[in-house]
């Protein structure tokens, strides 16, 4: 993103451009099939992050394969890692697909010289076809919840992030979630005004108490761990790519700092630990601190000019079962 705000300061994401379907309806255009799809990402961004989650949650790891660009996106945008190159992670290769591109842009221009749009990640790209399927993260995971499940063992099967009965409210709250939240860092750190920064960073923090409110109301009826109960769904997952980037960048870079996690909102420091520490698809794996904070920090000049990545916090995430010192003695006291 080299374009940040329009003329009353206020930053205005660009829908997709590329919105097909996986769909094992007979005769659809991109059928379910093993080794048939491919997934650019960034580890660093939060929707591409999305996609990576569900991947794992659904057992699609031997189905689709992905390649991560390196962290640093600069004027011309996503880049593939160079030859010498050391970043962690797995999967933070050359495009095993195109081996002389440098950048993920030569796949949008593979198939459209005059594409207009952005260069973004998640890329949902179609080896057979070479073009790409989808770049939008909200629909490519509600793809992997079905559409593969004839090539799945039971187990994975059976993971169902959208159950029917509670697929009204887990829209309702996507809405908040994404405008307010997963979109309201960018709208907070993005603004070219102090009138658009601080509309955006109080619905924010607005939002932030209601998800806090939320998980509070699960701990006191003993339901949980996850946003919707015993099971984990589409809410914990959209929500869980900003909540693990706050502390971290979000509350520094984008101005996001009424509050952060670890020491203002106990039940959402909690729930996303238990993501974090409890459950491999939202760990480590996925979770890629080093991409993330190097990112934002070193990539949007307009706000970081010297590109220096602040140190802090130390440790990104926090230990399960351990606390910043005021909670702690809080705690002991309280
Ligand atoms: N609505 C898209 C948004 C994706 C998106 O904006 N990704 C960012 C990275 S966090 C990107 O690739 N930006 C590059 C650009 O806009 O030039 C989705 O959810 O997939």
């Amino acid at each position: 993103i080299t374009n940040y705000a329009n003329k009353e300061g206020e930053f205005k994401r660009q829908n997709s451009q590329f919105r097909n379907f996986i769909s094992n309806e007979p005769g659809s255009e991109f059928p379910p099939e093993k080794d048939r799809y491919h997934l650019y990402v960034s580890y660093a961004c939060p929707w591409a992050h999305r996609t990576l989650i569900v991947r794992k949650l659904k057992g699609l790891e031997d189905i689709i394969g992905f390649t991560s660009v390196h962290w640093h996106m600069l004027e011309k945008g996503w880049r593939f890692i160079e030859e010498g190159e050391q970043v962690p992670g797995k999967n933070v290769t050359k495009d095993p697909l195109h081996p002389d591109y440098t950048h993920l842009r030569q796949l949008y221009f593979q198939i459209d010289q005059d594409y207009g749009g952005r260069f973004t990640v998640p890329t949902l790209w179609d080896k057979k076809k070479e073009t790409i399927v989808s770049n939008e993260s909200a629909e490519i995971i509600r793809m992997m919840y079905t559409q593969f499940d004839d090539l799945l063992s039971q187990q994975h099967k059976s993971v169902d992030l959208l159950p029917k009965s509670l697929e009204r409210k887990i829209d309702e709250s996507n809405d908040w979630t994404y405008n307010d939240i997963n979109n309201g860092v960018y709208k907070s750190g993005f603004a070219s005004s102090q009138e658009a920064y601080e509309n955006n960073v109080h619905a924010l923090f607005k939002s932030l108490d209601r998800a806090e409110a939320h998980l509070a109301d699960n701990a006191a009826s003993n339901s949980g761990p996850y946003y919707y109960g015993s099971n984990i769904t589409e809410a914990d997952v959209r929500l869980y790519t900003t909540i693990i980037r706050f502390d971290a960048v979000y509350v520094q870079h984008f101005k996001c700092n009424i509050r952060d996690i670890r020491s203002g909102y106990p039940y959402l420091h909690r729930w996303v630990r238990e993501l974090y520490w409890n459950v491999p698809a939202f760990g480590p794996e996925t979770t890629q601190f080093e991409h993330i904070k190097k990112h934002y920090t070193k990539s949007h000049k307009q706000i970081n000019p010297f590109s220096i990545t602040p140190v802090g916090p130390v440790p990104d995430i926090l230990p399960l079962e351990e606390e910043v010192p005021a909670v702690k003695v809080a705690k002991k006291t309280g």
